[in-house]
């Protein structure tokens, strides 16, 4: 029997993400047309014997909350429940504190995923090579470029066994092209260390971070406080994946993950893909529309386009590599490319509106997207456009490379602003 815990964090976590983490939580921000974390509740649900599967965060349970997990456990017959820290109990406290609930049913194994990464999931092939050899940690791990493997917990492989030799959070300069993916198959045994730690913890009382912050005694940092300490120590091991991988940190990794979904959806789930179909819409590449959009037939649509609930597509309407939110409407001739489009926001005729993607370099296969601050020397980089919920863009105006919080009415066009 197996379980899964997810660990969606909470409020103060995915600052990156404002302004579209205003209205509905991170994890549940719509990626390829489905929750950020439904991907990973699908992949879960299919790996043969998964019994339950746990949501760990801080987050208060709110309605869309609640009906997200509703609907989950219908859809794949599962418990999937939400268990609520007190405090942000950091990537391992929570896993500790919880630890009665993952351990019921006596579980062989639980897969821990980290619920801001997008990836092809290879849990099966994990569960496989845990079971040929039995080890209480077994990380998924990719390959990063120099420069970017800074950004991610970098790794130190025995190329032969792939014991865990050296582990280093976000380190400062160059360890390893191996980088975690946040996905990880524990043992039951991997609740030890995390005891120990506690226990530590709660002598040492309350910690101070590397970063000055001071953090309660229940908190847990799995990659510094049990990777790196027990690296080297034969009960972390590496499992290398090609498979398809990205964190999902600001909008424009969401807009990028959802390509590597809509990608994926080929093999997964084709009946998610819009085809064309005489007297609809013109498709190009990828694209999901939400059975309830209203989507004229001379608009022109994809690649990498996701629209959402009741949407509406006037006529001439251009859309590229762009995500459309649940009731937005786009008027006729609008042009939005490379751009995330609100909940509820209307697009006046004939306007364009147009970021500038960030993808990671296409010439290197082991980049990644950098998912770095909005701003550099006190300027706005350029980037994707972001339109909150219920903006308003009047017609005919060019809106590029900005962020245009919730709620505005614009009067006129804008380039590389933050509109507050
Ligand atoms: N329940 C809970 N979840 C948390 C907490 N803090 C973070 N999380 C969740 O844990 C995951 C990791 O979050 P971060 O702490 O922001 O770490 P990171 O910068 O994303 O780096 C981690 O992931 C990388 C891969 O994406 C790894 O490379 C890196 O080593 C590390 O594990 C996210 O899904 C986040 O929601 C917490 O206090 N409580």
């Amino acid at each position: 029997m197996l379980k899964a815990v997810i660990l969606i964090g909470g409020p103060q976590k995915g600052t990156r993400f404002r302004p579209l983490s205003f209205e509905v939580p991170k994890p549940l921000f719509p990626v390829a047309g489905v929750p950020m974390i439904q991907h990973h509740i699908e992949a879960c649900a299919q790996v043969p014997g998964m019994q339950e599967i746990l949501l760990i965060g801080f987050y208060q349970p709110d309605e869309p909350l609640t009906r997200f997990l509703e609907a989950a456990q219908q859809e794949f017959n599962l418990p999937v429940r939400y268990l609520q820290e007190f405090a942000p109990l950091g990537t391992g406290g929570g896993l500790y504190h919880f630890r009665d609930q993952i351990l019921a049913g006596g579980p062989e194994a639980f897969f821990v995923l980290n619920a801001d990464v997008c990836s092809d999931f290879p849990l099966s092939a994990m569960l496989a090579a845990h079971r040929h050899q039995p080890h209480p940690f077994l990380l998924l791990g990719t390959t990063a470029n120099r420069t970017q493997s800074l950004n991610y917990g970098c790794i130190v492989e025995n190329p032969q066994t792939h014991e865990v030799l050296h582990y280093v959070e976000k380190p400062s300069t160059f360890v390893s092209d191996i980088i975690n993916c946040g996905v990880y198959l524990f043992s039951p045994e991997a609740l030890k260390p995390l005891r120990d730690v506690f226990q530590r913890n709660q002598k040492d009382g309350q910690l101070e971070d590397s970063s000055g912050l001071w953090r309660g005694a229940g908190t847990i940092r799995l990659e510094q406080d049990v990777f790196s300490a027990l690296a080297g120590q034969g009960q972390i091991y590496v499992y290398l994946t090609d498979g398809i991988w990205s964190q999902i940190k600001s909008a424009g990794s969401a807009l990028y993950a959802s390509r590597l979904y809509l990608g994926q959806y080929q093999l997964t789930h084709p009946e998610r893909l819009t085809k064309h179909s005489p007297g609809g819409p013109r498709i190009r590449g990828n694209v999901y529309i939400h059975p309830t959009a209203k989507v004229a037939p001379s608009a022109v649509l994809g690649p990498n386009v996701s629209i959402g609930e009741g949407v509406t597509v006037g006529e001439g309407v251009r859309l590229r590599e762009s995500i459309v939110l649940h009731g937005a409407t786009l008027q006729e001739h609008t042009c939005v490319l490379h751009s995330i489009v609100g909940w509820g926001s209307t697009v006046g005729r004939w306007a364009r509106v147009e970021g500038t993607p960030n993808d990671p370099n296409p010439n290197d296969p082991r980049a990644h997207m950098d998912s770095e601050s909005l701003f550099k020397d006190g300027k706005l980089l350029p980037a994707i456009t972001i339109l909150g919920c219920r903006v308003r863009i009047p017609a005919e105006v060019l809106i590029l490379n900005s962020i245009v919080l919730p709620h505005k009415e614009l009067s006129r066009s804008f380039t590389n602003q933050i509109i507050l």
